[in-house]
């Protein structure tokens, strides 16, 4: 099958500043990918990239088996929903549905009216009229009902409320389930990308720091409680991700394909949060916000 998305030390400049460098990921069709990371890391530079958006400054990505933007076909199957989730002002809800039907060869029209009717949107209504909330989902209609091979969506629920927020990410759910289609959506909300994400890629200052499906990166990692000692002195294969010491007692978070012999550590519980704040944690610069805001 051909990858959703593949990156070979990819990179982006802004002026001299890098966005993304080294960027190396293989992503396989059919995942939901969860792209997380603090404000700054790069999501937004990636997504771009992939939907051909911005060109890269090193390296390369191809997406569905070709290079971004590179052509008509290129342009069919991969949908892209910006952060700031564009749609025209001056333009009904109805008359972004005809656009949308002319612009693109694969358009659903029949999935763009059932879900503008699902949520209650009035046809007649001027794009610039919507909520916030609403233009969001106008948007991700348009890029639904495109029928893409890879959906690209640029913090998705940010604009919704808590149910809107779990309706959007069910309905999700089924066009994954009934399509095929392939999501990458970066968020700041882990227990969202908790729930829908198979795949996660996690993004600090520009560069990957873990890319792999949740499964596996959950067996992979182990959060170690025992006596006081340093971090030095874990076995090599063990990589501290994170660590935290009292008088006594040390707990480290560790990644490893090995199991845990040593009987000194108590082996505890760890979640996708835990998991991505610990990557996190440290990332954020003194002063800003929260690099993560952590919402169930
Ligand atoms: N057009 C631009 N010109 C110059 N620098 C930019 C531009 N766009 C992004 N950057 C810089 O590139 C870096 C990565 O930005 P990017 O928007 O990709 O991050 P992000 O992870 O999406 O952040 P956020 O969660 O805040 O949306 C940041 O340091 C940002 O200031």
């Amino acid at each position: 099958m051909t990858a959703a998305l593949g990156a070979r030390a990819l990179g982006k400049r802004y002026g001299r500043n890098w966005a993304l460098t080294g960027c190396t990921l293989d992503i396989p069709a059919g995942h939901v990918v969860g792209l997380v990371g603090p404000n700054g890391a790069g999501k937004s530079t990636l997504l771009n990239l992939a939907a051909g958006m911005l060109t890269p400054t090193t390296g390369t990505i191809e997406v569905c088996g070709g290079t971004p933007g590179s052509g008509r076909a290129q342009l069919a199957k991969v949908a892209f929903v910006a952060q700031e989730t564009p749609v025209y002002p001056g333009l009904t809800v109805a008359e972004h549905l005809r656009l949308g039907a002319r612009l693109n060869p694969g358009w659903d029209d029949a999935l763009a009216r059932d879900r503008v009717a699902g949520l209650g949107l009035d046809p007649r209504r001027r794009a610039g009229k919507l909520s916030g909330g609403q233009r969001a989902q106008l948007a991700l209609t348009m890029a639904i009902a495109k029928r893409p091979e890879l959906l690209l969506l640029d913090e998705p629920v940010a604009a919704l409320d808590p149910l809107a927020r779990r309706e959007f990410l069910a309905d999700l759910m089924e066009i994954v389930a009934e399509h095929g289609v392939s999501v990458v959506l970066s968020s700041h909300l882990v227990a969202d990308l908790e729930r829908v994400c198979d795949h996660l890629v996690v993004l600090v200052a520009g560069e990957v720091r873990l890319d792999g499906e949740v499964d596996e990166i959950l067996a992979t990692h182990h959060r170690l409680t025992g006596p006081r000692r340093e971090v030095s002195t874990l076995p090599a294969h063990q990589h501290v991700v994170s660590a935290s010491h009292t008088d006594r007692q040390t707990t480290v978070l560790v990644r490893t394909e090995a199991p845990i012999l040593d009987p000194q550590w108590t082996v505890g519980d760890l979640d996708l949060e835990d998991l991505v704040l610990a990557y996190l944690s440290g990332a954020a610069e003194p002063g800003r916000r929260p690099a993560l805001e952590v919402l169930r």
